[in-house]
């Protein structure tokens, strides 16, 4: 642990405070390829530059805060993962990461497809052209209205999450003259080893339905005997942020048993099955994720030998990763504005955003990085938090991070890997305005989505 000598920092490194922090880095001035977006480095003067553009130029054109995204970083992590998987598998980016239309047309260019989980998403989508038979439709409780423009528009999948849902669609479908093809999610009663809020396929949470109990059996049989419906698979998704493959290993088990369980009832061998996404990337330098390579092979081989075992044709795979394509891809800029050392504990440093465009930290005790972006600097250092603006004890962005104890208000820091599920989850929480998203590509900048203003939050406001 060190010992910081400026006034900034904590005085004595035997007093440090609990927290989620191991030694400081060896250089402060370091931007570690694991957690930064591809493009992103320092030049020979320490200018930090992505995409080729250095970011105070990035700050001083569209201000701060500002969420800047690699395009060819997404660009490339998209095929990655498509290619990954070859022609037999199909990859559906999960737009609740983050999606705009700019990213809609990245995705449809690199041959990906699409799940959304609300009208919203679909109209985000079927708006920049993706089409509808590459999107798939989720979500626990999809409304009337946005099952008909769905099954109107021609999507490739729905997801079935409930016994109510499968009379819903079904009745739709029929009442559009139309057979939707459907997938139907089920819960396969594992604990994936992630935080709690974002695990899924354990029994006591909202989505999908059980496999225990026979429930997703019965399931299966409704839907095969309604006529506007044409079941093409099983889906499980166990949760988000996740390293360890064993909780997959045992979902395609469970899954595939259900399918053979389908094959001896029904004489039916179901085409399709999806794993869902939840792959998780690296927030910090201590984060090891896995190469999409490397997933689609694990998943790959889990499904063929569950299906030879079972005695069943290998069904077509499909995933849906979200955050592995997009959120290493993007980092939020911010500038300081004040600096509170407290003796003996940490030093706050407030900038000017916080939990509005970014909760991950508030609602899932996230762990982030942070740096020092505008200038390199050679001063010790000191232990740091990184709070936002917001009235708020618990608005923190990076718990536990060390910055240079000369740090200064008007200093920018940068907080990488905030691409999913920071602006798709961003708020108006103390009428803070939502930061715009800046795409940078070959030397260019440009705004995906623009900052929102009073007027915006005004417009709204009719009372
Ligand atoms: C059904 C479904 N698919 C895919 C995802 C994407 O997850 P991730 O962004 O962790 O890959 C989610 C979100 O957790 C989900 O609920
Ligand atoms: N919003 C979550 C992941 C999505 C969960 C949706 N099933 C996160 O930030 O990690």
């Amino acid at each position: 642990m060190s010992r910081s000598a400026h006034p900034a920092g904590p005085r004595h490194a035997d007093v440090l405070p609990e927290g989620h922090y191991s030694a400081p880095p060896a250089d402060l001035n370091a931007l570690d390829p694991k957690v930064w977006a591809q493009t992103v480095g320092r030049d020979a003067e320490g200018t930090v530059t992505v995409g080729g553009i250095d970011v105070n130029r990035l700050a001083e054109e569209y201000g701060t805060p500002a969420y800047v995204i690699d395009e060819a970083d997404f660009r490339s992590r998209a095929r990655a993962w498509r290619t990954a998987f070859g022609t037999d598998a199909d990859v559906f980016y999960a737009g609740k990461a983050f999606l705009s239309r700019a990213v809609v047309r990245w995705l449809h260019e690199e041959g990906l497809n699409l799940d959304v989980c609300s009208g919203g998403e679909l109209a985000t989508a079927l708006s920049a052209g993706m089409p509808a038979d590459r999107i798939a439709f989720h979500g626990n409780n999809k409304s009337e209205a946005e099952i008909t423009r769905a099954i109107e528009n021609g999507v490739g999948r729905i997801v079935l999450d409930s016994f109510q849902e499968i009379v819903r669609v079904a009745h739709i479908a029929r009442e559009l003259g139309k057979r939707q093809r459907v997938q139907i999610r089920i819960t396969v009663g594992v604990e994936a080893h992630t935080h709690e809020f974002i695990a899924t396929a354990h029994e006591d949470q909202k989505f999908g339905i059980p496999l225990a109990g026979g429930q997703a059996a019965e399931a299966v049989r409704r839907a095969l005997q309604l006529d506007g419906l044409e079941l093409i698979g099983i889906h499980s998704h166990i949760g988000s942020q996740i390293f360890d493959m064993s909780g997959f290993e045992v979902a395609a088990h469970r899954v595939v048993g259900l399918l053979k369980d389908i094959r001896d009832e029904h004489g039916v061998e179901l085409p399709e099955i999806d794993l869902g996404g939840g792959l998780g990337i690296a927030y910090t330098s201590d984060d090891d994720p896995r190469e999409p390579h490397e997933i689609a092979k694990a998943l790959t081989e889990i499904v063929t030998r569950e299906c030879e075992a079972a005695k069943l044709r290998t069904p077509r795979i499909s995933v849906e990763p979200g955050r592995a394509i997009v959120g290493p891809t993007a980092f939020t800029l911010y500038e300081v504005g004040t600096i509170k050392p407290l003796d003996h504990i940490r030093t706050y440093v407030s900038v000017d955003g916080g939990m509005s465009d970014n909760i991950r930290t508030a609602l899932y005790d996230a762990e982030y990085s942070v740096a020092l972006v505008s200038r390199t600097s050679d001063a010790e250092p000191m232990l740091a938090r990184v709070v936002g603006k917001h009235c708020e004890s618990g608005d923190i962005v990076v718990k536990d991070a060390f910055l240079p104890a000369d740090l200064a208000p008007g200093d920018l820091i940068a907080v990488p890997a905030t691409g999913a599920y920071c602006r798709s989850m961003a708020s108006n929480y103390n009428h803070v305005l939502r930061p715009p998203v800046v795409a940078v590509h070959e030397g260019e900048a440009r705004v995906i989505v623009r900052r929102e203003t009073e007027e915006d939050l005004l417009r709204l406001d009719v009372g």
